[in-house]
């Protein structure tokens, strides 16, 4: 039996046969996100985001979907704290995400981003690591954080590179550090930018039930509609800025919308507990 952790590391719904279960008691809480009118652009410029409002209730995951330039990092960067909204707010169980002092916010949320860092001069280990500092007092990090370190690695299945440095690993092997590092924050929150980016079909299916069995609230952008479809509860759409749809997987990736979205005729038909999908172009583009 590992150490206990603070979340949803050891997670609670962790699957079996899985390389990422590890079992133990979860301590933290996920955190229910509301966000509320979001609006944001960049200073002086035309908004990128204008009047987006969902709730995800603690411990739901969200697929964030659109085409390209749709503002799906865009809403990313709000609810880690980048970007500052020009009108609405992000709630984190009720209290405004602007009003938290940085290490509370850095506490509650946790981002995985697409741009890993290029010529980052540490281990693997130190870098999963630095998911502890803002738990850290002083020098000082603690046998609960030696093991949510230890867990996260573990379950990311990058403990046998922990001595490797950073920037001598693959695309897929650096997206799984980063995911560790994130899990070893132990956040209430994750946030995820494409996650799947550089992922062999092994450590997608491997991520999809890491994700699942994480109880934790998680908010993912994802091109990968069958990923999307498999790991999430719901999904918003994202058009232009604007919230396009928001509702329970089935019920948001129709041929209609993803028409409406993408420009492409879908076919979608359930599969297990998830989605398949067939695309093409629309006649008269072929
Ligand atoms: N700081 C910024 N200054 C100017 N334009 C920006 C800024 N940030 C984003 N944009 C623009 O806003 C639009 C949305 O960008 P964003 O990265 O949020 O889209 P996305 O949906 O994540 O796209 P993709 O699927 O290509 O990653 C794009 O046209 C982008 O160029």
């Amino acid at each position: 039996m590992p150490a206990a952790t603070r979340n949803g590391i050891s997670a609670r719904r962790a699957p079996p046969n899985s390389r990422f279960t590890s079992g133990g008691d979860a301590l933290t809480d996920p955190v229910r996100l509301e966000v509320e009118n979001l609006s944001w652009g960049p200073d002086g410029r035309a908004p990128i985001l204008s009047g987006v409002s969902f709730t995800l209730a603690p411990g739901e995951r969200l697929a964030v979907v659109g085409p390209n330039g749709a503002g799906k990092s865009s809403l990313l960067r709000c609810l880690y704290r980048v970007n500052r909204p020009t009108a609405g707010c992000v709630r984190l169980d009720g209290a405004d995400l602007r009003t938290l002092k940085p290490r509370d916010a850095a506490r509650q949320v946790a981002a995985v981003l697409q741009e890993a860092p290029g010529d980052f001069p540490f281990t693997v280990r130190e870098m999963v690591e630095a998911g502890r500092t803002p738990h850290v007092a002083g020098l000082f990090r603690g046998a609960s954080g030696e093991a949510a370190v230890a867990d996260a690695m573990n379950r990311m299945a990058v403990d046998s590179l922990a001595d490797r440095r950073f920037s001598t690993l693959s695309g897929g092997e650096k997206q799984r550090a980063l995911i560790a590092r994130a899990l070893a924050q132990e956040p209430g929150l994750l946030v995820l930018d494409e996650p799947t980016n550089h992922l062999d079909l092994r450590h997608r299916l491997e991520a999809m039930e890491l994700l699942r069995g994480l109880d934790l609230t998680i908010v993912a952008t994802l091109h990968d509609l069958d990923f999307a479809s498999g790991v999430a509860g719901k999904v918003l759409a994202l058009a232009h800025g604007r919230l396009a749809a928001f509702g329970p997987v089935r019920e948001v990736l129709t041929p209609e919308l993803i028409r409406a979205c993408f420009d492409v005729e879908a076919e979608v038909e359930p599969w297990r507990d998830r989605l398949r999908f067939g695309f093409l172009l629309p006649e008269g583009n072929t």
